[in-house]
């Protein structure tokens, strides 16, 4: 009996555009995974790009008004549209990214940890005006280990360029830690 697999080739993988959007909470790894896949992908032919929309966020925020902790908290109705707005302008131009063929996947880098947003996503990559529409799928960086979460505060965070230099690192830990309260 003879069985037949049928392998496809990186190639035909990205006949359409693929986004993979990451989603989970601060300090979960998402930003080093979306790195990882980057280096990966590229490696083997795809043009791939990651869209940070901590980037974009610290872009359009002054940090001394808006980048403290109470900015990530969701009943801050500002903050949360101001949020959204970032994530749509790292959306449009991962969309013009990829309608124009300078690359094959993009990585969507942010928490996206609403149904809401998600659903956003969806509705962007899947749009009627869309041809091909993008494929999209989700990887969710999951963990409650404290001490890993910690050390990522400590290895990552405390440098990243939301606080170095702004505060020494101590105010910058408790910072973070507020966030994902
Ligand atoms: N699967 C994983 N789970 C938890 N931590 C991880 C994982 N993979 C990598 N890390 C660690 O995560 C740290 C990097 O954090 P990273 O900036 O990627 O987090 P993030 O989720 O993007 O945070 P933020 O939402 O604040 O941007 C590194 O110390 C790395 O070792
Ligand atoms: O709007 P979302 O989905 O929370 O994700 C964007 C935010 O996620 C982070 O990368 C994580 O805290 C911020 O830097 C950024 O503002």
């Amino acid at each position: 009996m003879h069985t037949r697999v049928h392998q496809y080739s990186s190639r035909e993988q990205v006949r359409v555009p693929n986004v993979i959007a990451l989603v989970g909470l601060p300090a979960r790894g998402k930003t080093y995974i979306s790195h990882k896949l980057c280096r990966y992908l590229n490696w083997i032919g795809i043009k791939t790009r990651a869209f940070n929309v901590g980037d974009y966020r610290r872009q359009a925020c002054d940090f001394e008004k808006e980048g403290l902790a109470d900015f990530f908290d969701h009943s801050n109705e500002r903050a949360v549209r101001i949020r959204d707005e970032c994530a749509r302008h790292a959306m449009e131009d991962m969309g013009r990214y990829l309608d124009n063929k300078e690359g094959e996947v993009a990585v969507f880098d942010a928490t996206n940890t609403t149904r809401q947003r998600r659903q956003m996503l969806v509705d962007f990559c899947k749009s009627d005006e869309r041809d091909p529409k993008f494929r999209i799928f989700f990887i969710e960086s999951v963990c409650d280990d404290m001490d890993i979460i910690e050390s990522n505060i400590t290895e990552v965070k405390i440098s990243s360029p939301d606080y170095k230099g702004k505060m020494s690192e101590d105010q910058a830990k408790q910072d973070f830690l507020m966030r994902i309260e």
